[in-house]
């Protein structure tokens, strides 16, 4: 009997470009679920400080992420993140677990064994996916690859306003800072680099609104999903 596989939307692109914002929409529109790959990235760095263990630590970050105790709870209010029995949801979005995500990102034993666990959420009907390397390494035979870009000043202002929204005490030179610092290590690492894949639609955001730049992709996906793009 032949494998079914489930076809995937990658949404790949540096922090702050609306990747999440659209998949939301995408899978609300689609019914498909959604795999959120930095959300892992960043338990996986709370997890590493719950231990004590070095951000470059490779070996040790390793066997963190292997058996990382994690469960994504769907709520009424969101997406609830429960790392080893505890609720991480408020940490795992500040700007220095996503800094420090970053750096447990560019290890190659990491980003290896991650890789099974992002492979396991491909699921039918079909899989939204989230993140840096999602058309390129995870999923390179995905139906329908999107790179969503902005400006960095663009990202830092949207940042900036997302983060004062939920209570953060955040500052934009502070932040755009921040934005720059990952983008350059997530685009200069050895392995899986943050690049738009071969076969990606760019679609530089910065001047779009969020109803542009979803209806774009939903074009663009529907008509890849239809076999006419
Ligand atoms: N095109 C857009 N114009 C203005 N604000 C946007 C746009 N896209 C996303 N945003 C806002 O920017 C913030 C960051 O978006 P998010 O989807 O979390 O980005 P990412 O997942 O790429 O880091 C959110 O508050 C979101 O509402
Ligand atoms: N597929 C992925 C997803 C995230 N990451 C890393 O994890 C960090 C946090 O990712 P994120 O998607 O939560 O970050 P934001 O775009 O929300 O700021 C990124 O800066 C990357 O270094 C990655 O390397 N590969």
């Amino acid at each position: 009997m032949s494998e079914i596989i489930s076809p995937v939307i990658t949404i790949d692109g540096p922090s702050g470009a609306g990747k999440g914002t659209v998949c939301q929409h995408l899978a609300q529109r689609l019914g498909w679920p959604l795999l959120d790959s930095g959300a892992i990235y960043r338990v996986l760095a709370l997890a590493a400080l719950h231990h004590d263990v070095s951000l470059d630590d490779e070996a040790a970050l390793v066997t963190v992420a292997l058996h990382l105790d994690v469960h994504f709870l769907s709520t009424a209010e969101g997406v609830r993140v429960i790392l080893e029995g505890e609720d991480v949801s408020m940490a795992l979005r500040t700007e220095q677990t996503g800094n420090a995500a970053s750096k447990v990102a560019a290890l190659p034993g990491v980003r290896e064994a991650l890789l099974r666990r992002q492979r396991a959420f491909r699921t039918q009907p079909g899989l939204i996916a989230d993140g840096r390397d999602m058309g390129t390494v995870v999923f390179p035979d995905a139906e329908a690859k999107i790179f969503l870009d902005a400006s960095a000043e663009e990202r830092a202002l949207r940042r900036l306003k997302q983060l004062q929204g939920k209570g953060f005490d955040v500052n934009f030179d502070h932040l755009l800072n921040e934005i720059r610092e990952r983008d350059d290590r997530d685009r200069n690492r050895a392995v899986a680099p943050l690049r738009p894949a071969d076969d990606a639609l760019v679609v530089d955001s910065t001047a779009m609104t969020i109803d542009e730049v979803v209806e774009t992709i939903h074009r663009y996906v529907c008509a890849k999903i239809a076999g006419l793009a």
